[in-house]
């Protein structure tokens, strides 16, 4: 694979350094300056580090040119002395890198849609893509858990660089997907990760706090959201956007020039998918809905009024991309939950379940233990912690979220990273004081099974799908769903789940 400069959009661009050869082909694009090769385009990017740090290395490990801010360049001059090699000045070289990795790589599949929103999106796109393969079509989703559908592969982070954003869209468009879901989270959203993408729909979940340590404030954590709707989507494209979020209206604005489809039980929705009732049971829910007015009934396999919401934004994206609602609805039937979310993991032999859910926010925790009460005649108690190196506020704010949703707390590790646990623990326990504190989180749980009489529910929070508990930079192997097995089968001999 290998690409002009005019072939990747970039020949217009200021310069500094020589002018390109005419025929000089770029070979592959990197922001790192470690992965450059021969004849690579390296893109030095502002980040916590200044990607111009490293662009001598770059120019040094071969790269051909080298796609930069203005005040880049001159960092990097600063260091080489003259520009070696060409400099290619953008004023938003993330964008810039964006649109030429997307160029680069070519092909995607033919509908492509993103899920944002601060709670939801694994499920929405999961969903969303259990619907399109359910109706015949070739799809996949990606995001948080990796890519799972008709290609299956881990992924690193939930939107992926652009680098590697585009080479797995081409490799999904060879692998015959026609249809992708995927997550945009605000990371992704505010860095240009999917600039270059070209998307055909897109579905907002709903807001409430999470990563105030990356985001400025609320209002510009919202603002990276909506760039979903404000920048990135196609006019007429279908927008999905919850109506009974807080932020509906301001998404509506984001949103002017796209084809709006509501969701939710708000009035508002009425004109496009309106939750009329739900009823729960053992096994899951069922929904009275009307589409555009007229009556629908599904039968989820889902516990939680939440995973409702979210099937339901699920079946309005692919509807906006053109599949017809009579059988939208009939494969909602058939939906299988996700992995780490509201997952049934254990039974106590005396009767009693053990739910593992990823909720790591105070929004999310308080509506997980609420979706949970209706399923617990005794005493629901929660397992959970919250992250190292992560927004700290949201820490107190989950305590409370705990303290409040359930009749027991236990307060244990999840990924401390960098921090002293002790001291995360402290601050979720100073919004709820009653909580127990025990900071191993195996024992932590198996503490939370052992207190299980029949009737009572036991949530372990925060990890959800995550396999392992980073702690000073390692990473030791850790599953909250084995640990269940683990800790019924201790103290039950057996696992009944
Ligand atoms: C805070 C954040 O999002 N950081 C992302 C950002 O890093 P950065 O620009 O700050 O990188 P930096 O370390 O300052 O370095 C600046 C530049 O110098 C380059 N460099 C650095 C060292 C070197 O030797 N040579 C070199 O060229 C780096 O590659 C980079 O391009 O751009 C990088 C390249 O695109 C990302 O890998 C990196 O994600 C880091 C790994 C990360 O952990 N991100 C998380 C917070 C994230 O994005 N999470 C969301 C999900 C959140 C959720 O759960 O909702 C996600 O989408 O995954
Ligand atoms: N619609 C919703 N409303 C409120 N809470 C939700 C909703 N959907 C999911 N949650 C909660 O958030 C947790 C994570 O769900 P999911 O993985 O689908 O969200 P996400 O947006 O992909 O999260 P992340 O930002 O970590 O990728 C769930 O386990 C559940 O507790
Ligand atoms: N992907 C998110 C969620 C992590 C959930 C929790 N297990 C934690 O480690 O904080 C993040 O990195 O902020
Ligand atoms: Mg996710």
């Amino acid at each position: 694979m290998a690409a002009t400069l005019a072939s990747l959009g970039l020949a217009g661009l200021d310069r500094k350094g020589p002018a390109p050869r005419p025929d000089m082909v770029i070979s592959g694009l990197c922001a790192d300056s470690r992965e450059t090769r021969p004849g690579f385009l390296f893109a030095a990017l502002k980040g916590a580090l200044d990607g111009a740090e490293f662009a001598q290395y770059a120019v040094r490990m071969g790269a051909s040119a080298v796609l930069t801010s203005a005040e880049g360049a001159e960092r990097a001059r600063a260091d080489i002395g003259d520009w070696p090699v060409p400099f290619l000045i953008d004023e938003n070289p993330r964008r810039r890198l964006a649109l030429a990795a997307a160029a680069f790589y070519g092909a995607q599949p033919e509908t492509l849609l993103a899920v944002t929103g601060t709670n939801g999106k694994t499920s929405v796109a999961s969903f969303a893509r259990q619907i399109f393969a359910a109706l015949g079509r070739r799809a996949a989703s990606f995001g948080t858990v990796g890519v799972e559908g008709a290609v299956t592969k881990p992924l690193a982070m939930t939107t992926p660089e652009p680098i590697t954003l585009h080479r797995l869209l081409a490799e999904l468009a060879d692998a015959g997907v026609t249809h992708a879901v995927m997550e945009a989270s605000s990371h992704g959203l505010a860095q240009h990760r999917l600039d270059g993408a070209r998307l055909s729909g897109g579905a907002f979940t709903n807001l409430s706090r999470d990563h105030l340590d990356y985001h400025a404030d609320f209002e510009s954590y919202l603002a990276a959201k909506l760039r979903l709707f404000s920048e990135l989507l196609p006019e007429g494209a279908p927008a999905v956007l919850n109506a009974d979020d807080s932020t509906y209206h301001q998404a509506a604005r984001a949103a002017k020039r796209q084809e709006i489809i509501p969701f939710g039980r708000d009035r508002e929705a009425a004109r496009g998918l309106r939750l009329i009732e739900a009823r729960f049971d053992a096994a899951g829910q069922e929904l009275d809905l009307e589409w555009r007015g007229a009556p629908r009934r599904v039968r989820l396999g889902l516990i939680g009024g939440f995973q409702g919401l979210n099937a339901m934004a699920a079946a309005a994206l692919v509807i906006g991309a053109g599949e017809a609602p009579d059988r939208v609805f009939e494969a909602m039937n058939r939906l299988t939950g996700v992995r780490g979310r509201m997952e049934h993991v254990a039974t106590r032999a005396n009767g009693a379940a053990i739910y593992v859910d990823y909720s790591h926010t105070p929004g999310g925790l308080s509506t997980a233990l609420a979706a949970l009460r209706l399923h617990t005649p005794g005493r629901l108690i929660v397992v959970f912690g919250a992250g190292g190196d992560r927004d700290r506020g949201k820490r107190p704010e989950m305590g409370r979220a705990a303290c409040e949703g359930s009749d027991a707390v236990i307060v244990t590790d999840d990924n401390p990273r960098g921090e002293d646990p002790a001291s995360i623990r402290a601050s979720i326990r100073a919004a709820c004081p009653n909580a127990i504190e025990i900071g191993d989180r195996a024992e932590a749980i198996l503490t939370g099974v052992d207190a299980l009489s029949p009737d009572d529910r036991l949530l372990i929070a925060g990890k959800g799908h995550e396999t392992g508990q980073t702690v000073a930079g390692v990473t030791h192997p850790f599953d909250d769903a084995e640990q269940a097995r683990a800790s019924v089968a201790a103290l039950d001999g057996e696992d009944e789940a």
